[in-house]
């Protein structure tokens, strides 16, 4: 049955979201994320450098969509080289208790993965829904595949990951911004999570997955009793 009263989880996520922005100072290459909750903090993030609060920001987005939103903010975008980036905002699929995370349902795992790694500290926002006491949980995991092969690579995936499936949202397959496929992955609970990201990756046709472990620093948590800061 439905929830009679639903509770609006985009104030929560704009309040977490402002609390990571907070740690921003001027000066600081930001690596900004993707998705709804991310989104809140790019939002923020131009609104103070508009506002002459934060000056020098740079920032390096890991999507296509982010990087329109950006600009769109009036923040100065640039592409990831290998310096490192200050600070990582973005949110997440998945948060475990020792702030492991599934990442990429909005497909964008790849770029992030990228460009959160270079980040000095990587803080991530998100409502109370995405906490989770094991990893695959709730969520999928999703698995961005090369094009060429997939039907081969899919099969392999299923030798490991029975449950799961192309991700197809219509007549045609799910495209990334990398012009790749995703698989999302039905994970098995109590299982290896780092054994099975190694054995994933090591898989033909695997571009990478959206298991980010030992990645975040911090997450903000919102619900309607506060936020919440979970750190490793
Ligand atoms: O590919 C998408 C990203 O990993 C997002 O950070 C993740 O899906 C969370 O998105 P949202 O804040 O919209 O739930």
């Amino acid at each position: 049955m439905p929830d009679p009263h639903p509770v609006d989880l985009e104030p929560l996520k704009k309040e977490a979201a402002l609390r990571a922005v907070a740690l921003i100072q001027s000066g600081m290459r930001v690596g900004l994320g993707t998705g709804s909750t991310a989104r809140y903090a790019i939002l923020e993030i131009g609104r103070r450098v508009q506002n002459g609060e934060l000056t020098g920001i740079v920032g390096v987005a890991t999507s296509e969509a982010s990087d329109v939103l950006a600009r769109e903010a009036g923040l100065t975008v640039e592409d990831l080289d290998p310096r490192p980036l200050d600070i990582a905002i973005d949110g997440a699929d998945e948060i475990a208790p020792n702030l492991d995370l599934i990442k990429g349902l909005g497909g964008a795992l790849l770029r992030e993965k990228l460009t959160e790694i270079q980040a000095r500290r990587l803080i991530i926002i998100a409502d109370h829904s995405k906490i989770v006491s094991q990893i695959g949980e709730k969520s999928p995991l999703p698995i961005e595949i090369a094009r060429f092969g997939f039907l081969s690579t899919v099969e392999r995936l299923r030798q490991i990951v029975p449950g799961g499936r192309l991700r197809q949202p219509g007549a045609q397959p799910y495209v990334t911004d990398n012009g790749n496929y995703i698989y999302d992955a039905q994970l098995a609970l109590d299982g290896d999570i780092a054994a099975l990201e190694r054995q994933l990756k090591g898989t033909l046709g695997v571009v990478e997955t959206g298991l980010f472990l030992g990645m975040a620093e911090r997450a903000f948590v919102a619900s309607t009793d506060g936020v919440r800061e979970l750190s490793r």
